[in-house]
């Protein structure tokens, strides 16, 4: 699915850069057919003029390690010199959303005009700002400035190399051929603020053709640098830059020239400076040698007519394109070394370089137009793709410009749809917006150089930088239909101060200057200064400025908590994406280990078998000679058993086939001998008959005997039982009659006491008869207890004669 990226509704707008909102192409013709319309109502009416940005593309052809690396996905296809479009390649994040349904594959950009890979330098430069370069000629201020990815050509865009010089040696070299015979060779008059002119005194112009020879001699001191097949620095691009390869038609330039031209005279002042890290530095100062201390950073201000400059920025005068391109080297040089010192790569700073010229007739300052060509930043820094925190970080420094570029193109587009309420342009958020907002706002015409390269690998940055553009091309501009009279800068003297109007001291206009100079000494004017009517007018800019700052607000929340979303949503989907690239990997690793594992005991099996096949084979090796001794005799063998066969054969009865069987029977010779052979295998038969039933006979007798055997071990061993059974029996038997007898022996022994012991009492009692006395005292205890104890021996006696008898 293919979208046309020509923003048409403010939402896409408000979202510039990010948006995916597919709008048909046709949908803004209505309104671009009406730009048409004040456009050529304008021209005739001589009111300002209101024009569409131009926005060029310039598509960088592949380098060759581009294609040796297969970077060709065919990601740019350029339809016609108006179209492009871009097909997201596989492994790109856009190919990956759009699969996650968001956003589309395919996405179409119109543009100005497309100049493809094989187009020249000067065929770019003539179809882009060569008609600027007039304007500028003609007093008109221009801007231009290229946009793009690092490694996209935007610097090879602006300076190009030595042989194939880009559009700012061309133009200078088109500057200087038109005002070749005309130049102002005196230093004397030199921009000054915005858009005035200092007169300068002979101290002064001494000072800068000082600082002129000063600021060339660095060049002396070493040797040019020759442009490596790839810069990233723009250093290198155009150091050794000379615009002796410029070839130019200059049949238009001459036939521009206006009758009182003749009569004036040109100056032309260059400056080349960089914005880096929301920093202004001056490419063409001597950077400081101590190592601490940094290039100082410049301040940007702004003149009465609310018009930005740079303060102290230095400007040199050049008498010729050579000189220009001496300037544009030290710059390059100082930046290189910025860099260095300050560990920033060019890539991240924004370089421009300003022409000034100044139109001078007799003694008056008739005209000052300026042509800034600005090489920006890579935009890759501030794409979406980047981790959240450093994507804010760089959004706060180094990137701000091309953030706040962004949002002051699109809320200049949104003005355009919002008439009535017009939204907030953030011009003063960034220097770089600050300094060339006059260039939006009517003061001139700016044009905007978008550069790709047609690589895969830099897809979604490449498609990033085209929605941007995409937005640019919608922004109308206002081009002041003024004549160079009208644009007049103000003469003013060493201190700044306005020396003449209409060539006599304005008394007046010298006090005014003055206020105005104090309001010029910060970046803040002192406003209390201003009359009563002014600072009403002025009170009620500032309420219109704080409504539109806080609907700037409100809209870049939500901008921002979109962006914020998208970026979230971006970082999921590649964290995502990384874990399940990792997992891949990571399974694709322990593949590769057990494949790598399984071979190696693969391996070591196929050793092992092959060493024991080897040890086999010593083992069972026979040399071959005997081997075939043996072969040999096993043939004579085998030959002897056959022959032995063939003799048994011959000398026993021939056996023969018997019902298809195995056996055989033996074929008669003779028929006696047949009969005896019958008789004799009958026997055999008989005889083998009954050996197989002796045999069973043995083999069942063997199971019997066995049998037998079994049982006859079993009653052995329940003999044996019971035979310990009956001798434990016996040995009890033995233990009671020793236990028998010994009672036997007690008993006898007791009855014999008992016999005694009643012949005692028996004597005893004879003599109490005799005695008569009453039965008491220690004999009748002793009596008693002799009865009882004896009664008691006896019954025990009697009990144990019992026992004795009862097992008998
Ligand atoms: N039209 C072209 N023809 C041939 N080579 C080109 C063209 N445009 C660019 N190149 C080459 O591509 C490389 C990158 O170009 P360049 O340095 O201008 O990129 P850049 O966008 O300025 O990069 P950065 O932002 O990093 O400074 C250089 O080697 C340059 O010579």
């Amino acid at each position: 699915m293919a979208a046309v990226m020509d923003m048409t509704n403010e939402d896409t707008v408000l979202v510039a850069m990010e948006s995916t909102a597919c709008e048909p192409h046709h949908a803004v013709l209505p309104e671009l057919s009406g730009v048409s319309s004040i456009t050529s109502q304008s021209e005739s009416a001589e009111v300002p003029e209101q024009q569409q940005l131009r926005v060029y593309l310039k598509v960088r052809p592949f380098s060759e390690e581009e294609l040796k690396s297969n970077e060709d996905q065919g990601c740019v296809v350029l339809e016609d010199s108006e179209t492009v479009a871009l097909h997201a390649p596989k492994g790109s994040a856009t190919m990956k959303s759009s699969e996650k349904g968001i956003g589309q594959q395919v996405y179409k950009f119109s543009f100005t005009q497309i100049f493809g890979p094989k187009c020249t330098q000067t065929e770019f430069f003539e179809g882009t700002i060569s008609s600027q370069v007039h304007d500028f000629l003609q007093g008109k201020n221009a801007l231009v400035f290229s946009y793009g990815v690092t490694n996209a050509g935007k610097t090879y865009t602006i300076q190009g190399s030595p042989k194939d010089p880009g559009i700012l040696p061309r133009a200078l070299d088109v500057v200087f051929k038109h005002i070749a015979g005309r130049q102002y060779e005196h230093m004397d008059l030199k921009p000054y603020l915005s858009s005035d002119v200092q007169k300068l005194d002979s101290e002064q112009v001494k000072v800068e053709k000082n600082a002129k020879a000063a600021l060339f001699s660095l060049l002396k001191e070493e040797p040019e640098p020759t442009r490596s097949s790839r810069s990233r620095s723009s250093t290198s691009s155009v150091s050794s830059l000379s615009f002796s390869n410029v070839s130019y038609d200059h049949t238009v330039d001459s036939a521009d020239g206006t009758a009182d031209e003749g009569h004036c005279f040109y100056s032309v002042w260059v400056a080349f400076y960089e914005i880096y890290n929301e920093h202004v530095y001056d490419l063409l100062q001597p950077a400081h040698t101590s190592k601490t201390k940094r290039r100082p950073a410049l301040r940007v201000c702004e003149d009465s007519t609310g018009n930005s400059y740079i303060r102290d920025l230095r400007w040199v005068n050049v008498q010729n394109a050579d000189e220009a391109s001496k300037v544009l080297r030290v710059g390059n040089k100082n930046r290189s070394a910025a860099a260095t010192k300050m560990n920033q790569s060019s890539s991240r700073s924004h370089s421009i370089f300003t022409i000034k010229l100044i139109r001078i007739e007799g003694a008056d300052v008739q005209g000052l137009s300026d042509l800034s060509l600005c090489d920006l930043a890579g935009s890759e820094r501030c794409n979406k793709t980047k981790t959240f925190g450093e994507r804010l970080k760089e959004a706060g420094n180094i990137n701000n410009s091309l953030l706040i570029l962004g949002k002051c193109i699109a809320a200049l587009r949104n003005n355009q749809s919002y008439r009535v309420k017009m939204s907030y342009v953030p011009f003063r958020e960034s220097k770089l917006t600050r300094l060339f907002q006059g260039m939006f706002c009517g003061r001139g015409r700016a044009c905007m150089i978008v550069n790709i390269n047609q690589c895969a690998s830099t897809y979604d940055e490449t498609l990033h930088v085209m929605k941007f553009s995409a937005v640019a091309k919608q922004v109308l501009q206002v081009i002041p239909q003024r004549s160079i009279e009208s644009l007049a800068p103000r003469l003013v003297g060493l201190d700044g101060k306005p020396l003449l109007k209409n060539g006599v001291i304005d008394d007046q206009a010298v006090d005014e200057y003055l206020s105005e100079e104090e309001l010029l000494d910060g970046d803040e004017a002192d406003m209390s200064i201003l009359p009563q009517e002014e600072l009403v007018n002025l009170v009620e800019s500032l309420r219109v400025k704080l409504l539109a700052e806080r609907r700037k607000n409100l809209l870049q929340e939500i901008q921002i908590r979109k962006e914020m979303g998208d970026a979230m949503l971006q970082q999921i989907m590649e964290a995502e994406e990384l874990h399940s690239r990792q997992l891949v990997d990571l399974k694709e690793s322990y593949e590769e280990k057990m494949d790598s594992t399984f071979e190696m005991y693969k391996e070591a099996l196929k050793d092992h078998a092959y060493q024991c096949a080897l040890e086999r084979l010593e083992e069972d090796y026979i040399p071959i000679d005997e081997f075939n001794e043996e072969q040999e005799r096993v043939k004579e063998l085998e030959k002897l058993v056959f022959e032995l066969e063939q003799k048994c054969r011959c000398s026993a009865p021939q056996p023969i086939m018997q019902d298809n069987s195995m056996q055989t029977s033996p074929l008669p010779a003779t028929e006696s001998e047949s009969e005896r052979f019958k008789m004799l295998y009958k026997e055999k038969c008989a005889v083998e008959k009954l050996c197989v039933e002796k045999q069973e006979l043995i083999v069942s007798l063997e199971r019997r005997i066995s049998e037998l055997n079994e049982t006859l071990q079993e009653a052995g061993e329940s003999y044996m039982e019971k035979l310990e059974e009956v001798q434990n029996l016996q040995n009890r038997l033995s233990n009671q009659e020793q236990k028998t007898e010994c009672l036997q022996s007690d008993v006898a022994a007791k009855e014999e006491e008992i016999n005694r012991l009643r012949e005692e009492i028996a004597k005893l009692a004879s003599e109490s008869v005799g005695q008569s006395r009453p039965r008491c005292g220690l004999l009748v205890n002793i009596k008693e207890s002799s009865t009882g104890s004896l009664c008691r021996t006896i019954k025990k006696s009697v009990r144990a004669s019992t026992l004795r008898k009862k097992p008998s």
